[in-house]
């Protein structure tokens, strides 16, 4: 029997509600995401990506249809199961990388398993959690800023940093929401290739927005969000 998708989206329908009219954005998207690879969600601006993106999370409900992990459904899950789940499985980065401006890029990595003693600090010792952080932040190339704080490192760095936060529990999947909208085009590359890394080294599976065909063409797979739905799915070719 074949594997199930890593994460399998079937008839999302999502709307919201503004001034009592209803906006549709989702109308209906089946989406598979295969596991350890990368795969690049386009589309116009405004087409749901984000709200897709955020259905996949479990940040948010569809008003329709269903949402699986490795087969098991979760987005009928209760608030708590799915807090953990994505606690355990999901890392999430932004465009504007949303580190907390008062910490170090070593407390912003370190935050998230002191704050909210996730399932995976939960297991480990203090020690073992910091020395976590510090791998991934060489890991990320920032062995050298782990002292600096959100003001005092460019955008890349920023997003480096976001990076080695969203992977601190291990997730399984590294979900992207226009890395490197921020950047210009030499490092947004870096960082494409930063997360091409961590995919064939560790196997992460990625789920990238973005605006820019350069670095969708640098993803294994490419859906187009058009008019609420997957408009197609293709695989490109690697660089
Ligand atoms: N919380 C909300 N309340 C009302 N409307 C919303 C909300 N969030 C998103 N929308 C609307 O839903 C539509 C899709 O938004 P979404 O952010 O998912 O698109 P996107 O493809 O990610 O856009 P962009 O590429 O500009 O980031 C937009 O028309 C947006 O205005």
């Amino acid at each position: 029997m074949s594997q199930p998708p890593l994460l399998h989206a079937r008839g999302l329908i999502k709307s919201y509600r503004k001034n009592r009219l209803e906006v549709p954005v989702l109308r209906g998207v089946d989406l598979e995401v295969p596991e350890g690879q990368i795969t690049a969600m386009v589309g116009r601006s405004g087409s749901g990506k984000s709200t897709l993106m955020h259905l996949l999370a479990t940040l948010d409900h569809p008003d329709q249809g269903e949402v699986y992990y490795q087969g098991q459904r979760i987005d009928d899950a209760s608030r708590r199961y799915r807090d953990t789940f994505r606690n355990r499985e999901i890392g999430i980065i932004f465009q504007f990388y949303h580190l907390l401006p008062e910490l170090t890029a070593l407390e912003n990595i370190l935050a998230p398993a002191m704050i909210g003693r996730s399932a995976w600090s939960y297991l480990r010792t203090r020690k073992q959690t910091r020395a976590r952080a510090l791998e991934l932040l060489e890991r990320v190339g920032l062995g050298h800023r782990g002292d600096h704080k959100p003001t005092e490192m460019s955008g890349g760095e920023m997003q480096r940093a976001a990076i080695a936060r969203a992977l601190m529990s291990e997730p399984s999947v590294l979900l992207a929401d226009e890395p490197t909208g921020n950047l210009d085009a030499e490092t947004g590359n870096e960082i494409l290739t930063l997360l091409r890394g961590l995919n064939a080294s560790d196997g992460l599976t990625i789920v990238m927005v973005t605006h820019d065909d350069a670095i969708a063409r640098g993803a294994d797979h490419t859906v187009r969000l058009e008019n609420g739905r997957i408009a197609d799915a293709k695989l490109a070719a690697v660089a």
